[in-house]
């Protein structure tokens, strides 16, 4: 089959005359928001960002637009529901970027994400598509689900979304690059997994992991005992890791990078279109390559098998590694 390729004045090559204009924003998003590519707070935040503009929806009609960039554009309506605590500083960091460009403030909101996601190794290349249409209205609140939620909740929140529970276990690998600021206001920068920094299934090994700890100022709302110092569990994650709806869409996902991928790709595609026109032009090929994860995950020092908590006993645990030396303190995302 014939590929369409255009090459732009600036050289880059892409499908679609009209993605030629994105090349440039990539850059300004990689020095102004990303510290020149990076995978922190701030590529964390806009996945996260992403999530809570597109999950104001549902299918069955009135309840915001979705993907429209409605979280960025009315933001003093939306940063008042309790859900969005922490978005505050991804809104005011992104802000005087998109004032930059030209573009809506959904197809802002969530080629920062694509581009964001792009800076953590092992992610998959998300797609990007062009054309969404400015906001209409805010979202109304209770769209976002909260870490003090039941997987019954949870799951009905994202089915009125258009999400499956496979979909909706996808999505949360977005945990394997993520942290905590506002949970335990005490200890900013905690993250889900021993690796912040990288895209891998490491969140769904250490959300299994027996819980010893509470990492900062004793159990908070929404929290449950971490297996690791330093390390923050989240009541909803290890709740849909346990729960027989989903434990075995979740330990599927551990040490197996390329489904994870894939069932990523997949559901962040709907999401960053939900409520958008079909006609959006495919701007994917603008997104930078991410780097692969190269090694294999492994249980952090002093852990084993034995202390997984397995609640799928239709598939085989896989045979996992043991870093070397005594158990980690995992340091914050600064
Ligand atoms: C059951 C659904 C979910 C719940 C209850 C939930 C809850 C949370 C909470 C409580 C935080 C920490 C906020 C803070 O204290 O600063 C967080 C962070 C985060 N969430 Fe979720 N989340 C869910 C699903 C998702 C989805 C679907 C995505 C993306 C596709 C996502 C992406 C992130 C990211 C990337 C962060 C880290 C942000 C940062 O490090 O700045 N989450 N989530
Ligand atoms: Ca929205
Ligand atoms: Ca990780």
């Amino acid at each position: 089959a014939l590929t369409k390729r255009v090459t732009c004045a600036s050289g880059h090559i892409t499908a679609n005359a009209a993605c030629c204009a994105l090349f440039p924003i990539v850059d300004l998003l990689q020095e102004q928001l990303f510290d020149g590519a990076e995978c922190g707070e701030q590529a964390h935040s806009a996945l996260r960002l992403a999530f809570h503009d597109a999950i104001g929806l549902s299918v069955h009609g009135g309840n915001g637009g979705g993907a429209d960039g409605s979280i960025l554009a009315f933001n003093s309506t939306e940063l008042q529901y309790h859900a969005n605590g922490g978005i505050d500083d991804i809104i005011a960091d992104q802000f005087p970027v998109f004032l930059q460009t030209n573009l809506s403030a959904g197809d802002f909101v969530h080629l920062a994400a694509a581009v964001g996601t792009a800076n953590c190794p092992g992610s998959p290349r998300l797609e990007f598509k062009f054309g969404r249409p400015p906001p209409k209205a805010p979202a109304p609140d209770l769209t976002v689900p909260e870490s003090t939620d039941t997987v019954t909740t949870i799951l009905a929140r994202f089915a009125d979304a258009g999400f499956s529970p496979r979909e909706t276990v996808a999505l949360l690998s977005s945990h394997s690059v993520a942290a905590a600021d506002v949970v335990d206001v005490t200890i900013p920068g905690t993250p889900f997994d021993s690796t912040p920094d990288t895209f891998d299934t490491q969140v769904f090994l250490e959300v299994l992991l027996k819980g010893k700890l509470f990492p900062g100022n004793g159990s908070q709302p929404g929290e449950v005992l971490s297996p690791l110092a330093g390390e923050m569990r989240l009541q909803s994650d290890f709740a849909i890791s346990q729960d027989p709806r989903t434990a075995c869409i979740w330990q599927a996902m551990v040490d197996n990078q390329l489904l994870m991928q894939i069932a990523f790709k997949a559901a962040m595609a709907k999401l960053k279109t939900l409520g958008q026109p079909s006609n959006l032009i495919d701007c994917s090929d603008v997104i930078p390559v991410p780097a692969p994860f190269k090694t294999a995950i492994k249980y952090p020092a002093s852990f084993s098998k034995e202390d997984v908590q397995i609640a799928c006993h239709l598939l085989p645990f896989p045979s996992i590694a043991t870093v070397a030396g005594p158990a980690p303190t995992v340091p914050p995302v600064p």
